[in-house]
């Protein structure tokens, strides 16, 4: 199996650590080498720690030798499966989509691992909609069990077994659903990481309260501030604008405080701060 993976960031560089993990031969693309440079010192370190643990069974430079870093998208040509995850903005990934229907093989599956962009949109331009398919994997992806697998209105029952088959491979849960606005995960998460926000603008807690009350009062691992800055602020903002214009309800609003702090490049833990300092 040759497992495609598009962007180096902190999504497709976990998909891409977690396939080699086990045992595909992996292409990585990214525009730029520094951006793949900087992805393959973050697969290395979390191989590092999961060795320490004994929780790989290969080797690390085996398992790293698996994984083959590219600027140049033809090498997707020959690839069985290709995941995208680049940046959450439909108008880019239609476009990166567009070319890959036309780069890799006829009988080869395109899967995006967008957080909430309508999977038949995206489908519809890679000019193959019967062998493409959502598959949502979760930050940080070599911890996280689950795999949220969405058809679009085309996809066919092919495509979802083989992407669900693979999903399993590579020791994750795959869950299905459909085509809707942020899907399930991020139609309920958002809005609750949103609302955190809202309580910074409106003054009714400091963040470090906001966060201690829902680790502690709901025992969620990461409060919800940590978990904005986790996955980016910029991810956060463009995902509640899919909510938003897709479902139509203002209750989906971003909320101004984050508009804010994206357009001042506070995006989290990827620009150093967020809602805290890193
Ligand atoms: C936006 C979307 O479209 C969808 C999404 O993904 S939404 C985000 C979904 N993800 C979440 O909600 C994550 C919520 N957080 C958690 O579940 C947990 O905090 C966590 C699993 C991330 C970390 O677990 P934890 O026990 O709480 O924290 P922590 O002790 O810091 O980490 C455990 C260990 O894993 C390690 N670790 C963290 N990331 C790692 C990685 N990528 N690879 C390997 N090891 C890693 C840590 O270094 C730490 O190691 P030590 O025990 O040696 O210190
Ligand atoms: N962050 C999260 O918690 C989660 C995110 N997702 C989704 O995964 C996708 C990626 O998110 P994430 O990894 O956080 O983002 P990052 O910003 O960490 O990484 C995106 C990567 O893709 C690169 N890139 C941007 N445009 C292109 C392009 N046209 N061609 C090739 N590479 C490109 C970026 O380069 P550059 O540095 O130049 O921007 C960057 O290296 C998004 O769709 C997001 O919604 C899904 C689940 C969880």
């Amino acid at each position: 199996m040759k497992f495609g993976v598009i962007g180096a960031g902190q999504m497709g560089g976990g998909i891409a650590q977690v396939a080699a993990q086990s045992g595909f031969d992996v292409v990585v693309q990214d525009m730029k080498q520094e951006f793949l440079d900087r992805g393959k010192a973050v697969i290395q370190k979390s191989l590092g720690k999961l060795h320490e643990k004994g929780k790989l069974t290969d080797a690390p430079e085996t398992v790293l030798g698996r994984i083959h870093f590219t600027t140049d998208l033809n090498d997707f040509a020959d690839c069985d499966l290709v995941v995208e995850a680049i940046v959450e903005n439909e108008q880019v990934k239609n476009e990166l989509f567009r070319q890959l229907g036309q780069i890799v093989k006829p009988e080869g599956i395109l899967a995006s691992n967008t957080s909430s962009i309508p999977i038949t949109a995206l489908a519809a331009a890679s000019g193959r909609p019967q062998k493409f398919i959502g598959m949502h994997f979760m930050n940080p992806v070599p911890l996280m069990g689950l795999v949220e697998v969405i058809r679009g209105y085309q996809t066919s029952d092919e495509t979802t077994q083989m992407v669900t088959e693979t999903a399993e491979k590579m020791g994750k849960t795959p869950l299905a659903c459909n085509d809707f606005p942020g899907f399930v995960s991020n139609r309920i998460l958002m809005p609750m990481l949103n609302e955190a926000i809202q309580c910074v603008m409106e003054g009714v807690a400091e963040p470090e309260a906001i966060d201690g009350i829902m680790k502690l009062g709901m025992n969620h691992p990461m409060g919800p501030l940590t978990l904005a800055d986790f996955i980016g602020l910029d991810t956060c903002l463009a995902i509640m604008e899919v909510l938003h214009r897709g479902l139509g309800d203002d209750k989906y609003r971003p909320s101004p405080l984050l508009r804010k702090m994206v357009q001042a490049g506070l995006l989290g833990r990827k620009s150093g701060e967020g809602f805290y300092k890193y």
